[in-house]
């Protein structure tokens, strides 16, 4: 058997194997035979590099915005680079139940990584090893294995990535139920805040499951409306505290706060429907090797702006008749092409990754010292939408009746007052936020940031009766004093 690898490594002769698109880790590679435990399938083959030029090549993989990482160590100081040049090898993905690994061989004198069967694999399956990912900064990169012991993120095992996510540990006996408990916590405190309190629909929940008992944490955090710098969830009982990484989202809309600029913007998840989608939120601009979640948000944003538009241009009393180019011009003034605050783009995946024992997958980026980061920071750009601002005057003026003009114009000092409010205790907390580097936000009173969060609320709830009384007006005009107009089916009461 021995002898036999030995030969395979030498004359390649690999086990047959078909390249496969998978469903959101890029290609794989399935087998196309039936093969034993233990069987050779093929040599990781790529160019061999010392440490520095892997670290080197890494970072500017990833200034290139190269996503997948394909080198992997072979000892302390020399690592196999696939990335230009390699076998097939290079296209198995990692799994955390994986049904095959590394192993390394000498080959005349020469150490060599092949893929083994860790199990008999039948025809058809797709290879999988665990890259024993260490990762030592950068942002995270979902791992999509699907294995029930998945271990969420690529590199989430490593020493670096715990320590750095404050990830709770296994074996960490100080907190182990506290946590569970912390979460239910949580959940209960920000439900109430959320749905007795704000009365908002921006309702969105983290799970976060516990790595030492395995159980799911369910936790309602409106954590949209924070700056990602304290996107932190505290144990109540023990003061550990970790990161949230993954959100879910139930609204179309959601406001997000980035520290780089100086207000509140407005944030589109790339995907929607609540429970299903998610989207994992880090900072862009801090890493090189990006991929941009939010490339689709920004058409979303324009379909929004089309859709009150369109909402808005159901007639309105006295403007209804008018049709053609006048009420286009009409239409058209109903709205202000402010220059919105800048939007910051979050959706970001990027890991760097090194490894010091042999066949794990390495991936090096500018590292995670905050130092480096908080220097970044200042050159963060982000994209001016130019979201479209309802006029409350020149809507209000198309509408015949006073009390719809009224009500407009009232709820619309409603909205500027609470944006004002908002601004202010923004202006508070300020100081919390900006003198911090995210590594040490736990000094962040989460007092102040229920505070925004509550102002954050009053805002879109106001926002929200605002374009709601401009809807309802036209669509329901309020009743003459003669009673001339009345609601269909009779009704004397009108339905709001
Ligand atoms: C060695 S390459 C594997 C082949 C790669 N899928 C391709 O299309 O070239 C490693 C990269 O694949 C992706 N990948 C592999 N396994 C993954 C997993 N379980 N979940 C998410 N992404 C994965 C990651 O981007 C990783 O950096």
């Amino acid at each position: 058997m021995l002898f036999t690898v030995y030969q395979r490594f030498q004359k390649c002769e690999y086990v047959r194997t078909k390249l496969i698109k998978t469903e959101g880790r890029g290609c794989g590679l399935l087998i196309e035979e039936n093969i034993k435990v233990g069987q050779f399938i093929i040599e990781y083959c790529g160019e061999v590099i010392s440490s520095e030029e892997a670290k080197q090549r890494s970072e500017t993989y990833e200034a290139q915005g190269l996503k997948d990482a394909y080198i992997i160590s072979l000892d302390a100081n020399s690592f196999i680079d696939a990335t230009q040049k390699g076998s097939l090898a290079r296209f198995i993905n990692h799994s955390c139940q994986p049904n095959c690994e590394t192993r390394k061989w000498t080959v005349l004198g020469e150490t060599r990584v092949g893929i083994f069967a860790k199990q008999d694999i039948c025809v058809g399956t797709e290879l999988a090893y665990d890259y024993n990912f260490e990762w030592y900064g950068g942002a995270t990169v979902r791992c999509l294995c699907g294995a029930a012991n998945c271990s969420i993120f690529l590199g989430a095992k490593s020493h670096g990535f715990q320590v750095y996510n404050h990830v709770w540990e296994d074996g960490d006996d100080s907190c182990q139920d506290a946590h569970w408990n912390c979460g239910v916590m949580w959940m209960f405190e920000f439900k109430e805040l959320i749905t007795n309190r704000m009365k908002t629909t921006c309702v969105l929940f983290d799970i976060w499951k516990h790595r030492a008992n395995g159980l799911s944490v369910l936790i309602f955090y409106p954590f949209y409306f924070l700056p990602s710098a304290i996107r932190r969830v505290y144990c109540l009982l023990c003061k550990h505290s970790t990161y949230l990484f993954e959100c879910r989202y139930t609204v179309e809309e959601i406001p997000l706060y980035d520290s780089a600029e100086d207000e509140p913007s407005l944030k589109l998840p790339n995907t929607t429907s609540s429970f299903k989608s998610e989207s994992i939120v880090t900072e862009k601009s801090y890493y090189p090797m990006i991929i941009d979640g939010t490339v689709g948000s920004e058409h979303q944003l324009e379909s929004n702006a089309r859709s009150v538009e369109s909402l808005c241009s159901v007639p309105l009393e006295g403007a209804a008749m008018n049709t053609g180019k006048a009420e286009r011009t009409e239409d058209m003034k109903l709205y202000s092409q402010d220059s919105q605050p800048a939007f910051p783009q979050k959706n970001v995946m990027a890991s760097n990754i090194r490894s010091d024992s042999a066949g794990r997958n390495f991936n090096i980026g500018p590292g995670s010292d905050s130092k480096k980061r908080s220097q970044q920071i200042p050159n963060r750009r982000s994209k001016h939408l130019g979201r479209k601002q309802v006029n409350a005057k020149d809507v209000a003026r198309l509408f015949a009746s006073k009390e719809a003009r009224e009500e407009v114009m009232e709820y619309e000092e409603i909205k500027n007052q609470a944006t004002s409010n908002l601004n202010a205790v923004y202006d508070q907390i300020r100081p919390a936020i900006e003198e911090h580097e995210r590594d040490s936000q736990d000094n962040v009173p989460i007092a102040e940031g229920e505070k925004w969060i509550k102002s954050e609320c009053s805002k879109l709830k106001a926002e929200f009766n605002f374009h709601f009384s401009i809807v309802k007006n036209a669509v329901c005009p309020p009743q003459k004093a003669n009673g001339e107009t009345k609601p269909e089916g009779g009704d004397d009461e009108q339905t709001n």
